[in-house]
């Protein structure tokens, strides 16, 4: 079983405009709404891809209680906590071609419910065999909250998948216990590195960077560019096919979904990374956020190309 953790889960709100104007009425006809943050488009993903799936992490409120109902009716497990906070919004604004996106903070988690839910992913790690971690951290956590669930994690001896940025991404590599698996996309990566901006060369050599040692695979994505990746000591740079993208939002949370569903079924080396990785094509051409037309899997890892480059 797959453990997805969306400790700031949202209802998030798709609007599609064909144009958008600042400072005036816009009135909207095309709206999506959907279970979200980006580990739950992870776990709706791999429940797609017909993998045991369960998801934890904090819901609260009105919203909470439409997460609650969308995981029933998505017959994916839910092991979330209660909490006093109220679940939040993530609006995004796809007009003229471009996308444009609201996020709200989210609840203060309080400190009782903090060391709750430390307790409670004890139990439910160890009945996983693969953990993802998604997103950012709703307010009143610690900024090691991250790494303190590495901890546990490792503990029972579960692998961890990490999606997050900034200083959470940092610090998690720079602790005790290091993710199995890391995906920042080229511009994550830049800020990770205290840099402007990343060209693919650039991303070469970044990749090889001591910062990684010890995590077994640095996945950077490049959105249409596809993505380079390293395994151990080697490198590789992967071509995804040229496609109509309809809405990408959600296409790292669906390349999580891959890689984390591609190592449950024991997929290795090349074929875990075109799994994993068709997982974000996928998603892209879709409208819908983290959701992929399975029919397409196989034309698709047909399709990545993965070419050697260390
Ligand atoms: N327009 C596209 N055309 C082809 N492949 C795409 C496109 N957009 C995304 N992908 C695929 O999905 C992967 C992940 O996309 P991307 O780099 O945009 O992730 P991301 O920035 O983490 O996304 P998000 O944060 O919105 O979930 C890419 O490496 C690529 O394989
Ligand atoms: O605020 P976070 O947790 O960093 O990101 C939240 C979010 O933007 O990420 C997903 C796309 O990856 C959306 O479903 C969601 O609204």
């Amino acid at each position: 079983m797959i453990l997805t953790i969306t400790l700031n889960p949202s209802v998030d709100i798709q609007y599609r405009l064909s144009d958008f104007n600042i400072d005036t009425v816009n009135r909207v006809t095309d709206v999506r709404k959907t279970a979200g943050g980006k580990g739950l488009n992870v776990a709706r993903v791999i429940r797609q891809l017909d993998e045991k799936v369960s998801a934890t992490g904090f819901l609260g409120g009105s919203l909470g209680d439409f997460i609650n109902s969308e995981l029933k009716r998505l017959n994916i497990e839910n092991g979330f906590m209660p909490i006093t906070g109220d679940t939040r919004n993530c609006i995004a604004i796809i007009h003229n071609g471009e996308q444009t996106e609201l996020l709200e903070d989210g609840p203060v988690i309080q400190q009782e419910e903090a060391s709750q839910f430390l307790r409670q992913f004890r139990e439910q790690a160890k009945q996983a065999n693969w953990i993802t971690i998604s997103g950012s951290l709703p307010k009143g956590l610690q900024k090691n909250y991250y790494e303190q669930m590495l901890a546990i994690a490792n503990e029972v001896g579960i692998p961890v998948l990490l999606d997050t940025k900034g200083d959470l991404l940092a610090r998690s590599l720079q602790g005790d216990t290091v993710p199995y698996l890391i995906k920042p996309n080229q511009d994550e990566l830049a800020d990770l590195l205290g840099e402007e901006k990343l060209d693919i060369e650039d991303v070469r050599v970044a990749i090889q960077s001591v910062l990684f040692d010890g995590v077994d695979w640095v996945v950077i994505t490049m959105g249409a560019q596809g993505a380079v990746v390293k395994h151990k000591d080697k490198v590789y740079r992967v071509h995804s096919p040229k496609i109509n993208a309809a809405n990408p939002v959600g296409s790292g949370d669906s390349v999580i979904a891959g890689f984390a569903t591609g190592l449950a079924r024991q997929l290795s080396g090349e074929n875990l990374i075109k799994f994993g990785l068709a997982m974000g094509v996928l998603n892209a051409m879709e409208e819908q956020t983290g959701y992929v037309d399975i029919t397409k899997v196989s034309w698709c890892i047909e399709q990545m190309k993965v070419e050697d480059w260390v």
